[in-house]
């Protein structure tokens, strides 16, 4: 059995916990049942061994599969991780999402894509990375009575994203902890209009809106602090032509979207400006969730 999730990049500017998009950079798990218990990790945290014992994906398959089946069995897990950690493109959502749909599918049960989703929010308060995970392509979501309901929109391949994935982790969680308690009226209904033009621009297509609309008050400058160049990688986007540039989740890659056209020029112009960073782009992923049978 083989299940696999793409990479996302969330808040995507002012959508602070609502909008996200899969870009095609991918986790993929093999899994069968063994008489003893094994994981082999290739790719990102091929070399951590804390992965090896104290694994997210173990410990949530695990409580899936003995509440599906009401027994335990062991497992031998081969993950191919392409998604890196802690760099805003969705790891951690990556992992829950995965580890349920490989459990459901272990135990023989087959089960919808909104029903894996709202599994995962579970584990994940915010939506905005699990929703493009499961999904694929560009979601507009919100949480209501611990459901998520969303919006999707295909993403059209002459649309590439080019990131920027600086060598810092930034942990969610930790990071969540320094934004503001509250915000003045009028950032509140800064973030809010510019939001809904930026779901507007996506849905049709008005691509040239991105750059004023994808603007935020919320999030992005308390968290781009914590490593300035991010400012510069932001303002050569810009520069460069790129359509919308913002923070990738809570950081620290930075996401920008571009024609496909202009794609290797502003990832050349990022790698030459800011050698110490990794550069890739991506086309954009619209499958979401992908079980192998
Ligand atoms: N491939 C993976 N296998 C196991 N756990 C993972 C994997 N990727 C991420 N994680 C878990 O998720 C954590 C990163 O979560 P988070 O800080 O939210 O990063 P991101 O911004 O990538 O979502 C890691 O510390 C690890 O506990
Ligand atoms: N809305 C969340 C998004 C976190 O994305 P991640 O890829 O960094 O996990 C936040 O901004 O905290």
């Amino acid at each position: 059995m083989t299940v696999s999730v793409p990479a996302t990049s969330a808040n995507l500017g002012p959508g602070f916990d609502s909008l996200g998009l899969a870009v095609d950079l991918r986790n993929v798990v093999e899994f069968h049942p063994s008489k003893f218990f094994s994981v082999s990790i290739k790719g990102e945290g091929e070399n951590n061994p804390r992965l090896k014992g104290n694994n997210l994906f173990v410990s949530i398959f695990n409580d899936h599969y003995a509440r599906l089946t009401k027994k335990t069995q062991n497992f031998k897990f081969t993950f191919h991780n392409q998604i890196p950690m802690s760099r805003g493109l969705g790891s951690s959502s990556a992992v829950i999402v995965s580890a349920i749909a490989s459990a459901h599918e272990a135990a023989g049960i087959r089960v919808s894509k909104r029903r894996i989703l709202n599994h995962a929010l579970v584990y994940e308060s915010h939506p905005d990375n699990i929703t493009p995970a499961v999904m694929g392509g560009f979601n507009a979501a919100t949480i209501e009575k611990n459901k998520v309901f969303s919006q999707r929109k295909h993403l059209p391949d002459y649309l590439k994203a080019v990131v920027v994935i600086p060598n810092k982790q930034m942990n969610t969680s930790k990071s969540r902890t320094v934004l503001p308690k509250s915000y003045s009226k009028e950032n509140a209904i800064y973030n809010l209009s510019h939001t809904a033009l930026t779901v507007a621009a996506f849905f049709n297509e008005d691509w040239e809106m991105l750059k004023l609309a994808a603007q935020d008050r919320f999030h992005q400058k308390a968290r781009m602090k914590t490593l300035p160049e991010l400012f510069a990688v932001q303002k050569v986007a810009y520069e460069s032509g790129a359509l919308m540039s913002t923070l990738s989740g809570s950081g620290s890659t930075f996401f920008s979207l571009v024609y496909d056209d202009d794609a290797s020029m502003i990832a050349n112009k990022f790698t030459q400006k800011f050698p110490d960073f990794i550069v890739k782009t991506l086309d954009f992923d619209n499958n979401g969730l992908i079980i192998e049978r």
